[in-house]
């Protein structure tokens, strides 16, 4: 029987694909990456028709939830929510949240309150699937190059939270920052709640320094958690 050459060396490279992901962390780092996005890009395939059902909603949120929260179990991740009591039960208000990574997602799935939605960069707009699951769980866009829009938009959307009973989660760091400290808060958050009358809700995603760095390309697996910190006036 007679093997191509090009068969030969598929063959190979399928054979040391396991031992390069075994002894080399980066490449394990982008094996994980790779399949985190292309999971939740498959995950949004599903989600798709069953949001679109309803349409453009906040209560398809919980949809998205729901096929979210498996996805730390194929990490090996183990979460730990403390303080879930000090969301106040019936009323809008504004979550404020730190912002490490994508990876934020999958603590923000685990307690995501119902008919809670994020205020996000419009760029996720553009990305496929994902972008058209975002505009159908009612995610708020907003165009951070342009303020004078952005304010607008978070002025809609205070007027939304008391119409349409919403809750808004926001990043007030405006960005990613996996320094390990946080940025300067952008005023967005505040101002929304000051407009809306409602309270504030500090939630912290803790570090995962121990298990993630995108700049040592480092991905295991650990015990992580998420607190809220109370809410305030
Ligand atoms: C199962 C299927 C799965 C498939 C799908 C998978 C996932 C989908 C599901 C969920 C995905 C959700 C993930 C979302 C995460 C996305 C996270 C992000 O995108 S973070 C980036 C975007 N977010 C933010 O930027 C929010 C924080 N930013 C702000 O609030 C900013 O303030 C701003 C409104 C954008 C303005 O920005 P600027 O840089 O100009 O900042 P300043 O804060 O300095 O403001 C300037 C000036 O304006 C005044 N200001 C600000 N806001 C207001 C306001 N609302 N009203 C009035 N005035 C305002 C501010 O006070 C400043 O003025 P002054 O200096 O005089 O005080
Ligand atoms: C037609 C184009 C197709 C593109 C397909 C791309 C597929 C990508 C698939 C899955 C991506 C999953 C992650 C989505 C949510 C990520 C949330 C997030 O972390 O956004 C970044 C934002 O907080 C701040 O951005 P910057 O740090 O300022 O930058």
């Amino acid at each position: 029987m007679e093997v191509s050459v090009g068969t030969a060396a598929l063959a190979l490279a399928l054979l040391l694909l396991p031992l390069l992901y075994e002894r080399c962390g980066s490449f394990r780092f982008f094996c994980k990456m790779g399949f985190y996005n292309g999971w939740i890009l498959l995950l949004a395939l599903v989600a798709i028709p069953l949001c679109a059902l309803r349409g453009r909603d906040v209560e398809n949120m919980k949809i998205i939830r729901g096929l979210m929260q498996h996805v730390k179990r194929l990490y090996g991740i183990r979460m730990e929510v403390r303080g879930a009591h000090n969301f106040p039960p019936r009323q809008p208000y504004v979550v404020v949240s730190n912002h490490q990574s994508s990876l934020d997602l999958l603590g923000m799935m685990e307690v995501l309150p119902d008919r809670c939605v994020p205020i996000a960069k419009r760029e996720l707009l553009y990305m496929g699937a994902v972008g058209v699951v975002c505009w159908l769980g009612g995610i708020i866009f907003i165009d951070r190059k342009r303020t004078h829009d952005a304010i607008s938009t978070m002025a809609e959307a205070a007027h939304t939270m008391l119409s349409q009973d919403v809750r808004v989660w926001v990043f007030p760091e405006g960005t990613r920052n996996h320094s390990g400290s946080m940025l300067p808060f952008k005023r967005g958050a505040f101002h929304l709640a000051v407009q809306a009358q409602v309270p504030v809700v500090p939630i912290v995603i803790s570090s995962y320094q121990h298990f993630y760095s995108k700049r040592e390309r480092r991905f295991t697996q650990d015990v992580w958690g998420t607190g809220t910190c109370g809410a305030g006036g």
